[in-house]
């Protein structure tokens, strides 16, 4: 397989291990700041002085857990909206990779704040609604990462969001995130200036993940860029929300505007989740089922029962992902 670089990947077993011997210029170390051994490497050189570190949101810390115990395994991290359907695709990974004496247990119930399951070499975790939660989590579960000495982790966030021109159901894997104000960056302020970090995806990853694809799935997927709103109404241009004071035609504008610019779907994390797991180093891919195109109006009316089949189909190509990483390496999972 080829990467941006035009290098040929030393790959040994295929393509499913060459992330961790690959020499393109995606992965360089000038941008993917790791240790020789694939752990992350934080360069906030703070974190190295504090004698104890009470990641907060996840209700651990670095002296009563052993976190290098815990999670020194982890390859994935999986990240979703929602506790339900995190916990669904925890179940479903120990299916997929066979594993038999898994309980859904909630690693991080002490704070009250998101559940947290771990499934063999995968954490599956919910980010609550929109950059600020997520982002919370991301940088919490970086530390672990961190702490836990795991090796060349990637973290796929599986969402749903608002489609541009394609039928609904359909998974988009996003090429790169879009800010309210139409940058590729995600904004935020620092000491009182605005800090625009890039929000690109690996391009690679995206790759590989559209090599899971299949005729049968029933669904297109398609990769494109998806818009980061900071807000569910009329931050995506709705109509049907409690304040509005633009028209129909308006909305029609912008949102074909988005889809002239490339972007496949709206949702509310994407930019912040590229810029952010790009600044730690660690691959990174946002794949978001579509529940309604927004072209066509504003409400999610599919029924309870359609929304969860939809929200299946991201746990299904990224399950498939990672059982072609073990798909000869089952006994590498404790
Ligand atoms: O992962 P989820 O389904 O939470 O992603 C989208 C973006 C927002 O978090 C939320 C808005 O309904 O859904
Ligand atoms: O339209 C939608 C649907 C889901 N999530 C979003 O952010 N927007």
């Amino acid at each position: 397989m080829k990467c941006d670089c035009d290098y040929i990947l030393p790959t040994k077993g295929g393509w499913e291990h060459h992330y961790d011997n690959c020499i393109s210029k995606w992965h360089s170390k000038a941008q993917y700041p790791k240790n020789e051994d694939g752990s992350i490497r934080l360069t906030n050189k703070n974190l190295m002085k504090m004698h104890q570190d009470f990641i907060y949101h996840l209700g651990l810390d670095t002296a009563t857990y052993d976190l290098k115990a815990m999670f020194g395994d982890v390859k994935f991290v999986c990240m979703g909206g929602t506790k339900y359907r995190m916990k669904e695709f925890a179940k479903h990974m120990a299916k997929v990779l066979n594993i038999k004496d898994f309980e859904a247990k909630n690693l991080s119930k002490h704070s009250h704040r998101y559940a947290m399951y771990k499934v063999g070499p995968i954490i599956s975790v919910n980010h609550g609604i929109g950059i600020s939660s997520m982002t919370i989590l991301l940088q919490e579960i970086l530390k672990v990462l961190y702490y836990a000495k795991a090796k060349n982790p990637i973290i796929f966030r599986i969402g749903t969001s608002g489609g541009l021109k394609i039928p609904p159901g359909s998974i988009v894997i996003s090429s790169w995130g879009l800010n309210g104000t139409l940058e590729k960056t995600y904004d935020l302020p620092v000491l009182g200036e605005i800090r625009k970090l890039p929000s690109v995806f690996d391009k690679r990853l995206i790759q590989e993940l559209m090599s899971m694809v299949t005729e049968g799935d029933g669904f297109n997927t398609y990769s494109g860029g998806t818009m980061a709103a900071d807000d569910f109404y009329r931050g995506q241009a709705r109509l049907d929300g409690p304040f509005c004071d633009y028209t129909e035609e308006d909305k029609l504008a912008f949102l074909r505007k988005l889809s002239a610019l490339g972007v496949r779907n709206i949702e509310m994390e994407a930019t912040a989740f590229a810029a952010m797991t790009r600044e730690a180093g660690v691959r990174a891919a946002d794949v978001c089922v579509t529940l309604l195109d927004r072209l066509n109006g504003d409400q999610v009316t599919p029924d309870k029962e359609l929304l969860l089949k939809f929200q299946e189909r991201p746990m299904i190509l990224v399950g498939r992902y990672i059982a072609k990483y073990y798909e000869n390496n089952l006994h590498l999972i404790k």
